[in-house]
């Protein structure tokens, strides 16, 4: 089982980092092959290559948006195109990406990159490895880089 990740320059924080500690952890057999390009635009053309030339079953992709329009704008780009190159491929491809807005302090920076990272690798063994665990989890509210937001119980229906 070969997993491949993909992450830039361009980011403030080393997230992959953090994956990988969890997949290691989770699937000790899996390869992985990690790359580094400057930018999100540059991600979708490298996983994509990555992945057709080591057969790998599933991808990470590690971004850090900045804060201006036109980084947003950029990163729209490339979500989209990272969308396609999954549906191209037919695997999965987890978009991990802190947004530098989403806090003022470095440090929560830091906690929302390093959580999110580490959930959405457990997210990919689970894909990979534990689909069921996966239902027993539809609608609880999952959050990866902020605590999960729970579930809203019935009774309103
Ligand atoms: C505007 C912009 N914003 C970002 C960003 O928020 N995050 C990021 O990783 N890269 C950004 N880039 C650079 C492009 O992703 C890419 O690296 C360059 O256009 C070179 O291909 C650009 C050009």
């Amino acid at each position: 089982m070969k997993i491949c990740i993909v992450d830039t320059t361009f980011a403030r924080i080393d997230m992959a980092r953090y994956a990988i500690e969890v997949l290691q952890n989770l699937m000790p057999d899996a390869v992985i092959v990690r790359r580094t390009v400057p930018g999100i635009k540059d991600i979708p053309v490298e996983i994509k290559t990555l992945m057709q030339r080591e057969g790998c079953e599933a991808g990470m992709v590690f971004g850090w948006v900045g804060r201006s329009l036109v980084d947003k704008i950029s990163y729209a780009v490339y979500s989209l195109a990272l969308q396609l190159v999954q549906l191209e491929l037919g695997r999965h491809i987890i978009d991990v990406t802190v947004h530098e807005d989403e806090s003022e302090s470095e440090e929560e920076l830091y906690r929302i990159a390093a959580d999110r990272a580490r959930k959405h690798a457990e997210n990919l063994y689970l894909l990979l490895r534990r689909p069921e665990e996966l239902v027993r989890r539809a609608g609880t509210g999952r959050r990866q880089g902020y605590p999960d937001a729970g579930p809203i119980m019935g009774g309103y229906g």
